[in-house]
């Protein structure tokens, strides 16, 4: 565990086009970065191009910041070397780790390696001061959620497809913008009127790739740039933002922080902290320098992880250009304090306001982070799916709770009251088994659940499925497999016995429904994410 003795470190980026050292000191807590960035000439980031970009000027920021910290602090500075262990561009990765094994030996240093979306994670946790933080990375190659439970981070969602910076920059490499695109489709959105694009949310995990497509064909079609520009902005930030609120209602978290390139987005802050203030949780957003790319991240955290004794031996110092954040042992935070829910006659969802009695309102309230039209469109769409899905589901032999009511101009549904209890405050392996093979019955009927979470099934004399508000119809193998997806994420990321739990959810799943379906999650599980 962490102690408080002052360290001063040394980190090194340099994952794909920021060639960054800085010097960390935790006496005054500051941070000192010296970064140069590659700018290709034209189209995106070219790998080869990136790792000479590194080569040419690692050495000379790394060399910056000795002498700065040498005049700062005296002769020997540092008391560790921190550097960007992936995930990242291979080839880049590689000079980043060569150059921190040169300069720790020739300091005589020990070598950390730091995860570097654990670090756009930290380092928002610590000049926020939170404890146990949700966090949304939105970044060029990434965008996902963490939460942190019992020593390791968590994804409690992510992208299907790519990161959001670089859906943003392909759509800006089709209308001949130079990289990075993110900035310019921010100041073309300022002019933009908002334009209708998919919206895909699947329980926590998002997709891009069907906004991005619909975006390049408005723009071939002769819609403004400007307006395509601001369709995206309004449809993809709704969306991260959406599935953040998700994450705290699921993880009862209320803190949120972000980090990651995308995060210097106005438009994107300001949604966020819509929402966190709709619903009384407290958001962060560190500095920009500290959001982009930056060796300050990797020194901030180098300094928890070198207290807490994580150092590497040069031996074993190697790169990974595919790591993935819940692949970190986290030895630097304290044990969590257990979060214990009372009951509640008024229950705060991540898309309603639920009060509960004999019968049971749910109220899609308006997102005031959401565009007007959007907004209005969700949430009646929503409550119509919802209403008829727990209609049709019931004749499938699912238990749901019966509609009492539905008014579509207030959003609002009246439902019977079904359970004790969420399946989350009272997890077992048969009442996962239940869920899996009522999940197979659905799909047999072509409908889909859409976020199949332990908190959307309530447990009593049966095992009823709520919630259907994400659900729709489809005989799609792949969106049956998406379910079942969801299903396990969010027991592997909510309980200790999560994985288990999973293993009897795909047995059950197995005996009642289609093979097909469990090939396609195995497809799906081994996507490759860091693309
Ligand atoms: C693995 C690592 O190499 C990678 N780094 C990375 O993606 O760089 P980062 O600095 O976190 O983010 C860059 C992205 O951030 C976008 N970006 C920058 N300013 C933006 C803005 N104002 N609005 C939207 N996007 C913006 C850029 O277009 C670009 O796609 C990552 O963290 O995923
Ligand atoms: N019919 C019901 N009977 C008993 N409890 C219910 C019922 N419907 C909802 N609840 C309770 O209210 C909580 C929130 O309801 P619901 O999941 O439908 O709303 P939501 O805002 O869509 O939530 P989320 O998106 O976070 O899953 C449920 O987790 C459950 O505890
Ligand atoms: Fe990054």
């Amino acid at each position: 565990m962490e102690t408080d003795s002052d360290v001063r470190v040394l980190g090194i980026e340099g994952t794909a086009w920021a060639a960054s050292a800085a010097v960390y000191d935790s006496a005054s807590d500051s941070v000192e970065i010296e970064t140069e960035a590659y700018l290709p000439d034209s189209g995106g980031l070219h790998p080869r191009e990136a790792a000479e970009h590194m080569a040419d000027h690692l050495p000379e920021v790394i060399e910056r910041i000795i002498e700065y910290a040498r005049e700062e602090y005296g002769p020997e500075p540092f008391d560790c070397v921190a550097f960007s262990r992936g995930p990242g561009l291979g080839p880049c990765l590689r000079l980043v780790g060569t150059s921190a094994r040169a300069v720790a030996q020739r300091f005589d240093l020990p070598l950390v390696g730091v995860n570097h979306m654990v670090a756009h994670l930290e380092i928002g946790r610590h000049f926020a001061g939170f404890d146990a933080p949700v966090c949304l990375n939105a970044s060029g190659a990434n965008a996902h959620l963490l939460g942190y439970r019992a020593g390791r981070y968590r994804v409690l969602g992510e992208t299907m497809d790519t990161g959001v910076g670089n859906a943003i920059d392909k759509f800006t490499r089709h209308v001949g913008w130079s990289h990075p695109g993110g900035p310019k489709v921010e100041e073309a959105a300022e002019d933009g009127e908002y334009v209708e694009l998919p919206y895909v949310v699947k329980g926590m995990d998002f997709s891009f790739s069907g906004i991005m497509s619909a975006a390049k064909q408005e723009y071939d079609d002769g819609t403004p740039v400007e307006d395509v520009c601001c369709g995206l902005q309004e449809t993809i930030f709704a969306m991260l933002t959406e599935v953040s609120e998700r994450a705290l209602a699921l993880t009862g978290s209320e803190e949120l922080v972000l980090g990651g390139g995308v995060g210097q987005n106005e438009r994107l802050r300001e949604m966020l902290t819509s929402m966190c203030e709709q619903r009384g949780a407290s958001f962060f957003v560190p500095e920009n320098r500290f959001l982009r790319d930056n060796a300050g991240m990797i020194a901030v955290l180098g300094a928890k992880m070198f207290r807490a004794g994580q150092t590497v031996p040069v031996a074993e110092s190697g790169i990974d250009s595919n790591f993935r954040p819940d692949e970190v042992e986290v030895t630097w935070r304290p044990p969590e304090a257990t979060v214990t829910r009372e009951r509640e006659e008024f229950v705060q969802g991540a898309e309603s306001a639920v009060t509960l009695g004999d019968s049971v309102e749910k109220h899609r309230h308006s997102r005031a982070y959401r565009h007007p039209e959007l907004d209005e469109r969700l949430r009646r769409e929503r409550t119509r799916q919802e209403a008829r899905l727990l209609h049709e589901a019931r004749r499938q032999g699912v238990s749901t709770p019966l509609v009492r009511d539905i008014d579509t101009s207030e959003m609002r549904l009246t439902l019977q009251h079904v359970g004790r209890c969420d399946l989350q405050d009272d997890l077992t392996s048969e009442r996962v088994e239940t869920v899996a093979e009522q999940l197979a019955r659905l799909h047999e009927a072509g409908l889909v659940h859409g976020d199949p979470t332990p908190r959307n099934v309530r447990v009593g004399d049966r095992v009823s499925l709520i919630d259907f508000g994400l659900g729709y119809d489809s005989n799609d193998p792949e969106d049956h497999a998406m379910d079942l997806h969801v299903l396990l994420g969010s027991l592997e990321s909510t309980d200790g016995d999560g994985e288990r739990l999973g293993e009897a959810a795909v047995e059950a799943y197995r005996r009642v429904g289609d093979e097909a379906v469990l090939e396609q999650l195995r497809e799906i599980a081994g996507r490759g994410r860091y693309q």
